[in-house]
């Protein structure tokens, strides 16, 4: 294998240059948040923490849950740190940072995204906890790697693009999440599944107006009623697309559960919601 430069695996004193982290400071299965403030949320339910590091928005945690390791990281907002993460986090467990090269003996990740999202559907109510059977990308990451796409998720995408007429500067892709992952979390009263839209932006991207009009006004009564196969699009968030593409081409597994905090058709929206998270968080640790 060969070598890779300095330019290329990103390292400052042997750690990956972003995150911060070595090979001894990450568990195989790891929680992914938007917000850095709740990785200190979901360690408080540990009862031991061995590693703590920060470097601009990418906290971690590392500690254990129940005799389980665990590491919680957050990833900051958008695909574009997905990137970041998800290069990086690889880089750690599957590339010998010290002689620079690939390791023959590869890993495989568990990826849970407990995120915020704003719910596509006027009977999924704000509070409800949405988990993704697969993301729609309307940003542009998978766009740069050869993502191993099945023939399902290619038809899904098909079909979509045909139901919601976009810019032509915008290419969706489909990825689905891991199903064996995903099933382990589905059994909650509050959990609903469905399909996840995963936007470049919060408010236009959303189809959110404030004063600047939109190119495409009716983006989200187009994605509320498309189906396919019986999979319906239930929410939008911002990460989703990036982790569950990038994990199928590193070979890792991901899957994104999210709190419902707004309500696109029935305008609701909730500022306040680190119970309704902490929640979700302690019955997310619970199961896994
Ligand atoms: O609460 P988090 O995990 O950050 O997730 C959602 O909230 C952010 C937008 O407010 C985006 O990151 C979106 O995906
Ligand atoms: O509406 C919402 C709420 C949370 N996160 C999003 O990306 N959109």
């Amino acid at each position: 294998m060969e070598e890779k430069r300095a330019s290329e695996l990103v390292l400052s004193e042997g750690k990956v240059y972003h995150l911060d982290l070595g090979p001894e400071q990450i568990s195989d299965t790891i929680i992914l948040v938007g917000d850095q403030f709740r990785v200190e949320l979901v360690s408080s339910f540990f009862e031991t923490i061995e590693h703590q590091i920060q470097k601009r928005e990418f906290i971690c945690h590392t500690g254990t849950y129940n005799g389980k390791r665990l590491s919680v990281l957050s990833t900051g907002i958008g695909t574009d740190n997905v990137d970041i993460v998800l290069n990086e986090l690889d880089a750690v467990v599957n590339i010998d940072l010290e002689k620079r090269k690939e390791k023959t003996e590869k890993k495989s990740l568990n990826f849970i995204r407990i995120g915020t999202c704003g719910a596509l559907q006027t009977n999924v109510p704000i509070g409800s906890y949405i988990l993704s059977e697969g993301a729609v990308g309307l940003d542009n990451v998978a766009h740069f790697y050869n993502i191993p796409f099945s023939e399902a998720e290619n038809n899904f995408r098909e079909a979509l693009e045909k139901h919601i007429s976009l810019p032509d500067s915008i290419r969706p892709y489909f990825c689905e999440s891991d199903e064996a992952l995903t099933k382990s979390i589905e059994n909650h009263p509050k959990i609903k599944r469905g399909i996840t839209v995963t936007a470049s932006g919060f408010y236009g991207p959303q189809g959110r107006q404030l004063r600047l009009p939109l190119r495409t006004p009716d983006l989200n009564e187009r994605l509320m009623d498309f189906q396919h196969e019986g999979k319906h699009i239930v929410n939008f968030e911002m990460e989703s697309s990036a982790l569950f593409a990038l994990s199928k081409a590193l070979g890792h597994r991901a899957t994104t559960v999210c709190l419902a905090i707004a309500n696109r058709p029935n305008g609701d929206f909730l500022s306040e919601y680190h119970t309704e998270m902490k929640e979700l968080i302690g019955f997310v640790l619970g199961e896994i």
